[in-house]
């Protein structure tokens, strides 16, 4: 029947268009031939293209080449969430030859990281994130593929399983004592929270690693350089860098962003490529540093080699990708903690009357003769539920970490096309006021009725993520947050330097942070001083 049709309209053509086809020399022939085939080639390309871009989600107009790009200003979350309310839940925009979409309500968070969880688990990387992580040889950046589900599987069930968690816990109370005293010897001094928020979660992270964060050796030792290399590498990993929009200029490398980022590797691989050396040398020669303690306790690095030593095993894993892996933990682990302290905190020093009561709350269940030891944790609900709100109000990662689909699909009745980069903005989700009543209100009580966790179950509050790319460290984020913002109240009062301009206004980036950084004083809180000595 088909075949019928094509010669009909073959004879049709031919009769009716036999002026076309006369053809004079072989040059006209050629000619009308690729006229005949590209024309309507042409007509059906422009009628697919037409048909895909109508049933795009909504959304601004472009310039050619860089497309919206010149029109974005710095706090995309913020941004975003106003053109959500321009252009409805679901838009698209092109940057640069990329097309990008962002889902702004929890039904549409739904159908991505639900209903299309399987399609929506790929990532794409920019440039500077396939270099810190080795190629994507990490987790953060691969792909929904075997490399991923295995290094997902190993940090679950090897490396942060509850056992492991619970073992490491002397490495966290190590570092959070130290951390006190600290604070106690920079009495009436002004004292930068974040700075000290990331000491104490890159010691924790680092001793929980490798064991090691003793002072008196190099390669072990993370100093306060390491502040600057991680914030450069956050900073990097968040700025827009036209190679990722434009991937013809990547190799020019125009804004200098993937040489920057090479720098900060190298300046990490040393640190993990040391580590390792030493843990081998140890291993070897069966010395016992600490890393294996007297119960057979290991940290992390020693559980990583003992998998590479297990070559013939599923779980087994390479140096490289235990460089990668280190890579993520620290990167993903210590500057979402340490942002969160000093939210948490910012957020209390500016209400007396939440601080009394966390307070009041810290002096009930611990009491003024006792340190916070993390056994203690679980008792305080009202800093659980005001740390919460605090995730509610400023999620680190306001965007979460962008989803690659890799098959067309639609989402709210639109297609997304295969590749497209597609951003779940958690922060409009947690400031819609039909999910949330007076939403930017400050009011921890709302996490006090009801059962409310981080695993992304429900969609109103989504700050560690949802579905199979959820973050996997939240039992270690939660328990690193939680003990070192206790034991802060609970050891110390702290005050607003008068002097100081407060605010609480955030500054976009991969980890979006306090624009400016918190300054308190500290004041000695238990009567014995002995409570603050290592
Ligand atoms: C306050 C602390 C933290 C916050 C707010 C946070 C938040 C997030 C978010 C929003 C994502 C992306 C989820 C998505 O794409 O849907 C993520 C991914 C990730 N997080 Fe966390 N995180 C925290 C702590 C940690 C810790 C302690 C670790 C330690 C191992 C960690 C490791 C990771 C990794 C490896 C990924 C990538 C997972 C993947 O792509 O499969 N995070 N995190």
């Amino acid at each position: 029947m088909i075949s019928k049709i094509g010669y009909l309209s073959y004879l049709k053509m031919t009769t009716l268009w036999s002026w076309w086809w006369e053809v004079n020399n072989h040059q006209d022939n050629i000619a009308r031939t690729i006229l005949t085939i590209s024309v309507p080639s042409l007509v059906l390309l422009w009628y697919k293209w037409l048909n895909t871009t109508n049933s795009l989600p909504p959304g601004p107009y472009g310039l050619p080449v860089v497309g919206y790009l010149p029109f974005l200003g710095p706090n995309l979350h913020e941004i975003f969430t106003d053109m959500a309310h321009k252009y409805g839940p679901i838009f698209s925009l092109r940057l640069g030859t990329k097309l990008h979409v962002v889902v702004n309500s929890m039904d549409l968070v739904k159908a991505v990281a639900r209903d299309l969880d399987h399609t929506f688990a790929n990532r794409s990387p920019p440039l500077t994130g396939l270099i810190i992580s080795y190629g994507g040889s990490d987790m953060a950046w691969s792909n929904n593929n075997t490399h991923w589900r295995n290094m997902r599987k190993l940090l679950a069930t090897q490396v942060l399983s509850n056992a492991n968690l619970k073992a490491s816990h002397r490495f966290r109370t190590h570092e959070v004592r130290r951390t006190m005293n600290e604070v106690y010897n920079k009495i009436g001094e002004k004292v930068d929270i974040n700075e000290i928020a990331f000491t104490t979660e890159i010691n924790v992270v680092t001793s929980m690693l490798w064991g090691g964060n003793k002072g008196d050796d190099e390669s072990s030792y993370i100093g306060g350089w390491f502040r600057e290399v991680e914030y450069k590498i956050i900073e990097l990993l968040g700025a827009p860098n036209i190679s990722d929009f434009i991937p013809v200029l990547a190799w020019f490398d125009l804004q200098k962003r993937q040489k920057d980022m090479q720098m900060q590797l190298k300046y990490l691989d040393k640190i993990f490529q040391d580590n390792i050396d030493k843990r081998i040398k140890i291993n070897s020669n069966k010395i016992n540093d600490g890393a294996v303690d007297e119960d057979g306790k290991r940290d992390f690095l020693q559980i990583l080699l003992e998998l590479k030593d297990k070559k013939d095993s599923p779980a087994s894993i390479n140096i490289v990708q235990i460089k990668a892996l280190l890579m993520d933990i620290i990167t993903a682990a210590t500057d979402t903690t340490s942002t969160m302290v000093e939210w948490v905190m910012a957020e209390i020093l500016s209400k007396p009357g939440v601080m009394r009561k966390v307070q009041d709350e810290l002096t009930e269940v611990i009491g003024m003769d006792n340190i916070v030891e993390e056994s203690d944790l679980h008792k305080l609900t009202y800093l659980d539920a005001v740390i919460k709100e605090t995730f509610r109000l400023h999620p680190p990662l306001p965007l979460l970490i962008h989803r690659r689909p890799d098959e067309s699909c639609k989402v709210g009745g639109y297609t997304i096309p295969k590749n497209t980069m597609v951003y779940m903005n958690v922060w409009a989700i947690h400031r819609d006021p039909n999910n949330w009543s007076n939403p930017l209100e400050f009011k921890p009580e709302r996490f006090l009725n009801g059962k409310w966790d981080y695993n992304g179950s429900n969609l109103k509050f989504l700050p560690f993520g949802s579905g199979r790319r959820i973050c996997p460290g939240i039992a270690l984020g939660d328990k690193m947050l939680m003990y070192t913002i206790a034991s802060l109240l609970h050891s110390f009062e702290w005050n607003l330097p008068k002097d100081d301009e407060f605010e609480l206004s955030d500054e976009f980036g991969f980890v979006t942070k306090k624009r400016k950084s918190l300054v308190a004083i500290p004041s000695q809180r238990l009567s014995d001083e002995t409570l603050y000595m290592v």
